[in-house]
């Protein structure tokens, strides 16, 4: 097993299957705030998912374009150790929300041609980690868990100087071949583990954990 993989189950809504995602040793589990997206979650609902997650399993709330009202509330009813923010947050958005609620950040980078890894130096100044997703297709309701893959051999080869995930259209079938390609160390998943849109399958989280970190 290789140890140093840490993987992320985003788009948890079921204690049944943010358990599955713990037993199976995923690093993060991840709850989106979003109402367009068939993972969105209420503050009560995420509460009660996110409290039984043990220490070491960092507790992630996923965000787009999210005002201080949306994120004071969000941050005083969830227990959280990282807000992951996937819209089009500005780098001087990102300090703001690192200074007002004192948790790292990760900040999504959407992916689609060579142009768009020009963001990555921008941010990496500011975030704690990185998110590199695939960017969504036109005509998409949401940001990002679209079950999508970019051109991995984008940023093949590439030297980072902060942490990142790669994210977008993973599965257990190729997400060692991804690993492989990129050099990622950290992986995110949603749809990729779900029998349908929101609906996450225990069995193909403990697939995609063992692939990643037995590959
Ligand atoms: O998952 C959502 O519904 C979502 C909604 C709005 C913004 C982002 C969203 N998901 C982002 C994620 O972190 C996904 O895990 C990532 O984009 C990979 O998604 P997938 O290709 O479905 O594995």
């Amino acid at each position: 097993m290789a140890k140093d993989i840490r993987v992320k189950i985003c788009g948890l809504t079921a204690a049944r299957d943010v358990s599955a995602a713990v037993a199976a040793g995923a690093s993060y589990v991840g709850f989106v705030f979003f109402e367009k997206s068939p993972r969105n979650l209420g503050l009560e609902q995420a509460a009660a998912l996110a409290l039984p997650v043990p220490p070491g399993v960092a507790k992630v709330a996923l965000t787009v374009d999210a005002d201080d009202a949306a994120l004071d509330a969000l941050t005083a009813a969830v227990p959280l150790d990282f807000l992951q923010l996937h819209g089009h947050e500005t780098p001087e958005r990102v300090r703001e929300i690192k200074a007002r609620y004192g948790l790292p950040v990760i900040k999504a980078i959407g992916v689609a041609e060579a142009d768009d890894l020009a963001q990555i130096a921008i941010y990496a100044r500011v975030a704690d980690q990185l998110l590199i997703d695939a960017k969504p297709p036109k005509g998409a309701t949401r940001p990002g868990g679209n079950a999508l893959a970019f051109d991995w051999t984008l940023i093949a080869g590439r030297r980072w100087t902060l942490p990142w995930l790669l994210a977008g259209g993973l599965v257990p079938e190729n997400v060692a071949e991804a690993i492989k390609l990129t050099g990622a160390r950290q992986l995110d998943v949603s749809s990729g583990v779900e029998s349908a849109p929101g609906v996450k399958d225990p069995a193909l989280i403990r697939a995609f954990i063992e692939a990643a970190t037995c590959s």
